[in-house]
């Protein structure tokens, strides 16, 4: 069997060589010609699987019987093109969920940091609180943030939660965290869901982050306020027109990264095993490899604290042992002026350096340090 994946999902090789021949392609790269002879498909977010691929593939002679993206976001597959056609379909739900709160944290540290407060004195406002938004929620609720939610199909759903409604909650929060898929149409479409009126509603001071889609901002409209007048801070990891993104916008947001929230190691290879099961039991096959079998040892496991550090200093110091979010902002930034701004935005995706989550390094401390214990638990490190 013929096997099709984009040249950016690790272990593919080790994974789907289970099938038969494995053909790595750049995932823009993925048309009807690369995909003759294939019986399954294999991407992430960039490449558009429609009506228009499936009948190029079709021309070219591919015979798909399995797509799988090993991704969370499904909005660049026409599932109903697919079901059409008799082909099995998967996504990786929740696989990188982890890695974008270890972005979003990280994110949330920094800008304190520059503006020389805390962020346990915040109020956060999450808009869509799925598997991302949820963990989120918890995560920040446990460092003993103030948050509240909107997600109107959870609200329908769920009515024993409280939920807030969207301009409700922009009106209380001076925290904004987008986590919502890109839906096009129905009753709780998020195409510019913060569409030009409620972004210059937004309270001078507000931080404003967006780690879901960048078609769920009015990215010129956002750029327009922070031209005008530069009171918001914000942290943009999803662009409208990725790679070819708002070259002027990207100068104006504090924190500016490739979409690359959900680039942690254990994210892709969460994603790459949900598909590879996905997969084997599409084709009746066993599923021998489990996450462990993928995942190396951190290069960082173990972390000794000392005496005497503030809290909050402490917490800081761990995560950007792990993970530091000004690397992805300063490679963005490097790579735009020596690539250009699209080739850059994929170039740092392409070759993106190892990055591991937070739970991966458990913290030792001595006996006085007992009480940072809980903090770096709710931040989602391991004590010890
Ligand atoms: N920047 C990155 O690297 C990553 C971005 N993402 C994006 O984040 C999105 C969310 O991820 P998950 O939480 O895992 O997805 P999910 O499907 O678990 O949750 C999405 C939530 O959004 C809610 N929602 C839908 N329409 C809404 C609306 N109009 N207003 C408010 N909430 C609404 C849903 O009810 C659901 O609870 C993905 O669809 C993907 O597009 C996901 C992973 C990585
Ligand atoms: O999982 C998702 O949804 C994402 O947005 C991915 O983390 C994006 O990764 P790529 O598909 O752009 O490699």
């Amino acid at each position: 069997m013929r096997v099709i994946v984009d040249a950016n999902i690790p272990a593919a090789e080790r994974c789907f060589g289970e099938l038969g021949e494995v053909v790595a392609v750049p995932g823009r790269e993925i048309d009807g010609a690369s995909l003759a002879g294939a019986e399954a498909l294999i991407v992430r977010s960039i490449t558009r699987v429609d009506a228009a691929l499936l009948e190029a593939a079709e021309r070219a002679g591919a015979r798909l019987r399995f797509v799988g993206t090993c991704t969370i976001g499904t909005d660049h597959i026409d599932q109903a093109a697919l079901s059409e056609r008799g082909v099995d379909f998967s996504s990786a739900p929740g696989c990188n969920a982890e890695a974008v709160v270890d972005y979003v944290v990280s994110s949330l540290a920094l800008l304190a940091e520059r503006e020389g407060t805390s962020i346990d004195q915040r109020r956060v406002g999450i808009v869509g609180a799925g598997n991302v938004g949820e963990r989120l929620y918890r995560r920040l609720m446990a460092l003993g943030l103030d948050c509240r939610r909107c997600d109107p199909p959870r609200a329908e759903a769920e009515p024993g939660e409280r939920f807030y409604g969207l301009d409700e909650l922009c009106q209380w929060a001076d925290v904004l965290c987008l986590h919502t898929p890109l839906v096009c149409g129905g009753p709780h479409a998020t195409h510019h869901l913060l569409d030009a009126e409620r972004i210059d509603a937004l309270a001078p001071g507000t931080w404003l982050l967006n780690a879901g889609r960048g078609d769920c901002l009015d990215g010129t409209a956002l750029r327009q306020r922070l031209a005008m007048s530069g009171d918001l801070r914000c942290v943009l990891d999803v662009w409208e027109g990725e790679p070819a993104i708002d070259e002027g916008l990207r100068r104006l947001v504090d924190i500016a990264t490739p979409h690359i929230a959900g680039y942690s190691l254990d994210g892709k290879l969460r994603g790459t095993q949900q598909i590879y099961a996905a997969a084997m039991r599409c084709f009746e096959l066993p599923v021998r490899l489990s996450l462990d079998d993928l995942a190396p040892p951190p290069p960082l496991s173990r972390l000794e604290l000392g005496r005497g550090l503030p809290p909050w200093d402490a917490l800081r110091l761990c995560m950007r042992a792990v993970y530091d979010v000004r690397r992805d902002h300063d490679g963005l930034a490097r790579m735009a002026i020596e690539q250009g701004m699209a080739r850059g935005f994929d170039a740092w995706r392409a070759d993106y350096p190892l990055r591991r989550e937070f739970s991966t390094l458990e913290v030792a401390m001595g006996m006085d340090g007992r009480s940072l214990a809980p903090l770096l638990v709710a931040a989602g490190f391991r004590v010890n």
